[in-house]
């Protein structure tokens, strides 16, 4: 197509005294315009669409996946004191039935725990799984071969984190009954619900060295809260104590014998390699959700004031355990060192009888670390192991949200992200499980495009409301809207495609999702370079990089030629020219195209398309369900009076080409895509070689 037939708006002569010209002169009639038209709001189609991962914003968060040319921190990284001692534990020497290496595998393929900074994961108030891993404190113990363990849980430990490039200290804090964790372990207690416990590598009373074994995090199994009960620690702190929580969980024995046990009788076998392929085999309740039988509480439930009232102890019990004088709860005798009040809001908690405190070293009598007996009328044991993922749709569409979830390999044990788009692979013995499903035409998401306006500009964004007007690129017409930043940070256009001019987009469309599901366009999740989470995190997308190495998504290894790439992404660098030449009245330059693919509730973090070299026009085409962007300005780069929120949020749909022109639209702001379903982009780029 030659640039004579393409046209938007009115040719700029000098362009920045055009626009200057231009803001003057079509002041008034913008107003009108949105008088007459005002915006309809823009939906954010996320919203309420929570993946139930807890925590997981905090985990991708603002700044923490681009430009590459300086090395990020996060402002807020928590940094987990390591213990640098050697460790003498021998390695396993079979995996386990269920393992992982990262936190984000985890929390994508284990229904359990889906926690990506705490160590706790609950829903609706009930423990699903609780983390076991660095800070054991003295009294916690791994006993009877791991059939009693008994961990102080639920947060606000003293921890390092880096503020501003300085390590500093978090003073540990008195934990509630209230708080959110706790609260949710004691409901589990009293209402005899199993949890699943988990153990990663630095949990030193594991008697396998983990790390050596290449299993950052390992399922242990089903077990009971069978106490739980509050202690007063010794802490850095200004009161120099902190009140913490200690819970008591047993193996769930309908489960059989715990892997590791099996693993430890086979330790006589003298084979030095840890066998990838051969995990332990996974007792088959455990598998199939049999029947498990509950432990016996021999002691009563601890009384925690606000949640359990004295008459609420059995009458039983009443006689067994010892009341305290002061706020008449009954407890058991927990250590040997002598009986002790464990009611944080009594004035006698946690000193003995004669009134003087505990020392710090403490024994558990033999009987509270007896193993319960358990219950002769066994209950239900819910399903551990991930069900296989699902290789069909009743609608045939694979790209719902479940099919961007990760898996369990049933060869080796191993939890793995989704991480490419053709089919689920184990990121250790490379077993795969293929899904098939239909190609998705445009015309499925024209119902969202009801749902919104083209645009909101944020409250003190500095940005004029822009005017819309018409092109025309070989005949056929669309709408074309400009908007100009404030402070001379450049412009950002948006050519609106609509079903008269879509016809190519429509094919470069389907071009797409055949070339990603046959594997020739290798689409795959790749590892961000900073973020808070233990382990690789992959991005929250797929992507796909041609032309010249693009360092934000792996650089040389991850790129092919634009001549390797296919008809989808050369279509799509074309398209993109044409549409982007009739904004910006210049033909521009690419040599980059970054194909982004995302399945339902995949979604690109903010960041700036700021790396090194980078050239000052990006443009994107949209292809498939719509998506809204958001801009937000910089903090070091906002200027006074100047809004903190979202500056400008656009709707972008199928056919439209956005074009960020200027170095300084990437400089002062941050951009985020939240597709509202199955959606491709195509950004292209100009990157300067070294
Ligand atoms: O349109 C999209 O999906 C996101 C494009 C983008 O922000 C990028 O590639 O940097």
């Amino acid at each position: 197509m030659s640039s004579q037939n393409i046209s938007i708006g009115h040719p700029l002569r000098d362009p920045e005294l055009k626009i200057m010209d231009q803001v003057v002169r079509d002041a008034a009639s913008h107003a009108q315009h949105f008088v007459k038209n005002p915006p309809k709001p823009l939906v954010d189609w996320t919203n309420g669409e929570s993946t139930n991962d807890q925590d997981l914003d905090g985990v991708y968060g603002p700044h923490l996946h681009i430009d590459s040319s300086k090395e990020i921190v996060s402002s807020s990284e928590v940094v987990t004191i390591r213990d640098h001692e050697p460790d003498s534990r021998p390695r396993l020497t079979r995996k386990p039935p269920i393992w992982a290496q990262s936190r984000q595998e985890v929390c994508e393929s284990f229904d359990w725990f889906r926690s990506y900074q705490g160590g706790v994961y609950f829903a609706n108030d009930i423990v699903k799984g609780y983390l076991l891993s660095a800070f054991a404190s003295s009294r916690d113990i791994f006993h009877h071969n791991g059939r009693l363990i008994i961990s102080h849980g639920g947060g606000k430990s003293e921890s390092l984190h880096s503020r501003d490039g300085h390590m500093e200290t978090q003073m540990a804090e008195d934990q509630l009954a209230q708080d959110k964790s706790v609260r949710a372990l004691l409901r589990n207690h009293m209402e005899k619900r199993p949890l699943v416990l988990l153990a990663d590598d630095r949990y030193k009373l594991f008697p396998y060295n983990l790390a050596a074994s290449d299993c950052t995090y390992v399922v242990l199994g089903f077990y009971y809260v069978t106490h739980a009960w509050a202690e007063s620690h010794s802490a850095e702190n200004e009161r120099g104590r902190a009140v913490r929580y200690k819970f008591a969980f047993q193996w769930c024995e309908s489960q059989g014998e715990p892997w590791w046990i099996k693993q430890s009788n086979m330790d006589t076998d003298s084979r030095d390699d840890i066998d990838a392929r051969r995990p332990l085999q996974a007792p088959a309740s455990a598998i199939h959700g049999l029947t498990a039988v509950i432990p016996q509480s021999r002691s009563a439930p601890v009384k925690i004031a606000a949640l359990v009232s004295a008459d609420q102890t059995p009458t039983a019990l009443k006689e067994i355990h010892p009341k305290c004088d002061h706020c008449r709860v009954q407890v058991p005798r927990v250590y040997e060192q002598g009986w002790m009040c464990l009611t944080p809001s009594c004035p006698a908690f946690w000193t003995m009888r004669r009134g003087e405190p505990p020392g710090d070293v403490l024994d558990y009598t033999a009987n509270f670390i007896k193993l319960e007996p358990v219950q002769s009328s066994p209950v239900n044991l819910p399903e551990l192991f991930p069900k296989p993922p699902p290789t069909e749709a009743w609608d045939d569409v694979t790209t719902a949200y479940t099919f961007s979830k990760g898996w369990h390999c049933r060869q080796c044990g191993r939890l793995s992200s989704r991480y490419k788009w053709a089919h689920w692979e184990c990121a250790n013995c490379e077993s795969r499980v293929w899904t098939k499903g239909r190609l998705r035409r445009p015309n499925e998401f024209w119902t969202q495009l009801d749902q919104c306006s083209n645009h909101q500009l944020g409250y003190n964004s500095g940005i004029f409301p822009p005017r819309s007007e018409m092109y025309d690129i070989g005949g056929a017409r669309g709408e074309y809207i400009k908007y100009i930043l404030p402070f001379k940070r450049g412009r950002i256009h948006l050519i609106r495609g609509n079903p008269r001019t879509n016809l190519q987009a429509d094919l470069i469309f389907q071009q797409y999702q055949t070339q990603a599901a046959s594997g020739d366009l290798p689409f795959r999740r790749f590892p961000l370079r900073a973020h808070k989470c233990r382990g690789i995190l992959l991005t929250n997308y797929f992507s796909q990089n041609s032309g010249e190495p693009y360092q934000y998504v792996g650089g040389t290894d991850n790129t092919i030629p634009f001549e390797e790439a296919g008809s989808a992404v050369r279509g799509a660098l074309e398209l993109i020219q044409t549409r982007a030449q009739a904004a910006l009245n210049q033909k521009p330059e690419f040599n980059e195209v970054l194909s982004a693919a995302y399945m339902e509730r995949q979604r690109m973090a903010f960041h700036s398309d700021s790396e090194r070299g980078l050239g000052p026009i990006v443009a994107s085409l949209s292809l498939g369900s719509a998506a809204v962007m958001h801009f937000r300005v910089h903090a070091h780069e906002r200027q006074e009076g100047e809004g903190t929120g979202n500056a400008l949020t656009l709707t972008l749909r199928h056919g439209d080409v956005l074009v960020m022109e200027g170095a300084a639209v990437q400089k002062c702001y941050e951009h985020t895509v939240i597709p509202c379903n199955f959606r491709v982009a195509a950004t292209a780029r100009l990157i300067g070689k070294p």
